[in-house]
C-alpha cells in the first residue's frame, strides 16, 4: 500500500494517511486554519508514505523552504472531523484493519515456533531500518567532530523519551537516573522539554528548573526572555516568581474554553468504555486506547468522532495509542524549537548544532525543523523500524540516558558545548 502526504503554504488543503503503533491509521482532508499571525511561516512540504501489511512503515519527505528567514513544516494535522465526508464508518473500518494487522490475536501469537520466527525477521527489519537510521550512541564521536565549537541546544521529548511508556500515563515516572542526567547536560547545555503533555504535568514528573518546558505540544510555552541564556532557566517556577525573566507563549490562550468544554464532552462520552482515559493536556485533550480491549477501540473512535464533529476549529492528531485534539493552528513542536532558539538569541547564528530526541509522530515536526533550517542532529527513539524524518536513532529511555551521560562526559572534558 502507497500512501501520499501533499501539503502546499499556510492555507491548503493536506491529505494524509499514516499508520503508527499498533497500526493506527488515519486518512483525512483538512483545509488549515489561518495563521495565527506569530512571525514564524509554514513552508512547503510534500511527503509519500509507504506502508506494509505488516505494518512496517516508512515514508520519504522533502522540505522546501521559502524565502523567510525562519520556516518549518508540519505533517500531523488531521481531521477525523473531515473523514465523515469520505464516509465515517469506512474510515474508521480501514484504521481498525491496520490496527488488527499489527496486532494479530493472541492464539496467532502463543506459538513458540511463530514468537521465534518473528523476532528474528523484527530483528532482521529493525537491522535494516538502523542502517538508514544510525544509532546516535554507535557514531556518537562522529556526531561531536562535527559539533566542535558550535553550541548543542538540547530539545528532549518526555513520553517515550525520557520514560519508558507504560499503561497508566499518570504513572509514567522518569528514573532518579535520568533525572540525574538531564540535570547535568542541563548545567552545561541549554535544554528543553517539549512535550505533549501539559506542561505542569511534565514538570511534576521531571523537577528540574534547570530546563525550559513547552507543553501541550509546544502551545504552552515557559521561556526565557531577551537576553536571558539558556543555564539560568528556571523551570516552572519563573511563571510565577520570576515573572519579568521569563516569557509565556500560549499560541493557542483563546481555545482553553473550548477544550475544557471537548475533555468534559469527552469524559462523558467516554466513560462507559472500559479502560478508555481522557486526559487534559490544557490546550489539547488526550484519549488513551492503549488500556481499551481492541474490540472497543472502534466504538471509541466513534464517540471521538461524535464529540469533535461539533467543533470545526479543532483537529485531530495521534500519537502512540492516542487520538489527540487539538486547535487547528499552524503551531507544532518544530515551531517551539524555533521559537525557543530565536528567544535565546540564536535563531539566526550559524554556530549552533540543535539536538532534538523524541520517539512520536508529533516530534516529526521538530525533526523537520533540526535538519532543515538548522542542519542538526534529529534522533528517533524506537526499538522498532518507524516511519521517520529524524537522521539517528536510539534504541529505548535507557539509550537516550547512556547519551545524555556521554554528551555531558564529552562537554566537561572539551568544554566546546558552548560558544
Ligand atoms: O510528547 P510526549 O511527551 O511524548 O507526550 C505524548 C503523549 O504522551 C503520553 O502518552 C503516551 O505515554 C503514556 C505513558 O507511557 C502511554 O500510556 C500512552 O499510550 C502514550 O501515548 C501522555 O499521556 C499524552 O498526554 C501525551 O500527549
Amino acid at each position: 500500500m502507497e500512501m501520499y502526504v501533499t501539503n502546499r503554504t499556510s492555507r491548503c488543503s493536506s491529505e494524509v494517511i499514516m499508520v503508527g503503533e499498533g497500526g493506527m491509521s488515519l486518512r483525512s482532508k483538512q483545509r488549515a486554519a489561518p495563521s495565527d499571525g506569530s512571525h514564524l511561516q509554514f513552508s512547503q512540504y510534500s511527503a509519500s508514505v509507504m506502508a506494509s501489511s505488516s505494518a512496517l512503515y516508512s515514508y520519504r519527505s522533502e522540505v522546501i523552504p521559502s524565502t523567510s528567514p525562519v520556516v518549518s513544516a508540519s505533517i500531523s494535522v488531521t481531521s477525523l472531523r473531515k473523514t465523515s465526508q469520505r464516509g465515517e464508518h469506512g474510515r474508521v473500518s480501514g484504521w481498525l484493519e491496520t490496527m488488527k494487522a499489527a496486532s494479530p490475536p493472541r492464539s496467532a501469537r502463543s506459538k513458540v515456533g511463530d514468537l521465534f520466527r518473528s523476532k528474528q525477521l523484527l530483528e532482521a527489519q529493525y537491522m535494516e531500518w538502523a542502517t538508514k537510521h544510525p544509532s546516535a550512541l554507535a557514531i556518537f564521536d562522529k556526531l561531536m567532530e562535527v559539533a566542535k565549537g558550535k553550541q548543542i541546544v538540547l530539545f528532549l521529548d518526555y513520553d517515550g523519551t525520557l520514560a519508558p511508556i507504560v499503561e497508566d500515563p499518570d504513572e509514567a515516572y522518569m528514573s532518579d537516573a535520568m533525572r540525574a542526567a538531564v540535570k547535568k547536560v542541563a548545567t552545561l547545555i541549554p535544554t528543553a522539554i517539549i512535550s505533549g503533555r501539559r506542561s505542569d504535568k511534565v514538570y511534576e514528573f521531571v523537577q528540574l528548573p534547570e530546563l525550559f518546558y513547552a507543553g501541550s505540544h509546544g502551545m504552552d510555552i515557559v521561556g526565557p526572555a531577551d537576553g536571558f541564556t539558556g543555564l539560568e532557566a528556571d523551570g516552572l517556577r519563573s511563571r510565577d516568581e520570576k515573572r519579568k525573566e521569563a516569557v509565556c507563549y500560549q499560541p493557542a490562550s483563546e481555545f482553553l474554553p473550548m477544550i475544557n468544554e471537548v475533555y468534559k464532552a469527552l469524559e462523558e462520552h467516554a466513560k462507559n468504555i472500559l479502560g478508555a482515559k481522557v486526559e487534559h493536556n490544557k490546550f489539547c485533550a488526550t484519549v488513551h486506547f492503549r488500556r481499551v480491549e481492541e474490540e472497543n477501540w472502534q466504538l471509541l473512535a466513534q464517540e471521538v468522532q461524535r464529540v469533535v464533529k461539533r467543533y470545526p476549529n479543532l483537529c485531530v492528531t495521534q500519537g502512540r495509542k492516542v487520538l489527540e485534539i487539538r486547535p487547528s493552528i499552524q503551531w507544532d513542536k518544530g515551531k517551539a524549537v524555533n521559537y525557543f532558539l530565536q528567544t535565546l538569541d540564536l535563531g539566526n547564528c550559524n554556530n549552533i548544532l540543535p539536538v532534538y530526541i523524541g520517539d512520536d509522530r508529533t516530534d516529526e515536526d521538530a525533526f523537520h525543523v533540526v535538519n532543515q533550517k538548522h542542519n542538526g542532529y534529529s534522533i528517533l527513539v524506537s526499538s522498532a523500524p518507524k516511519a521517520t524524518s529524524a537522521t539517528y536513532s536510539l534504541n529505548n529511555p535507557s539509550e537516550v540516558m547512556e547519551f545524555l551521560l556521554r554528551l555531558v562526559k564529552r562537554c566537561q572534558t572539551f568544554g566546546e558545548a558552548r560558544v
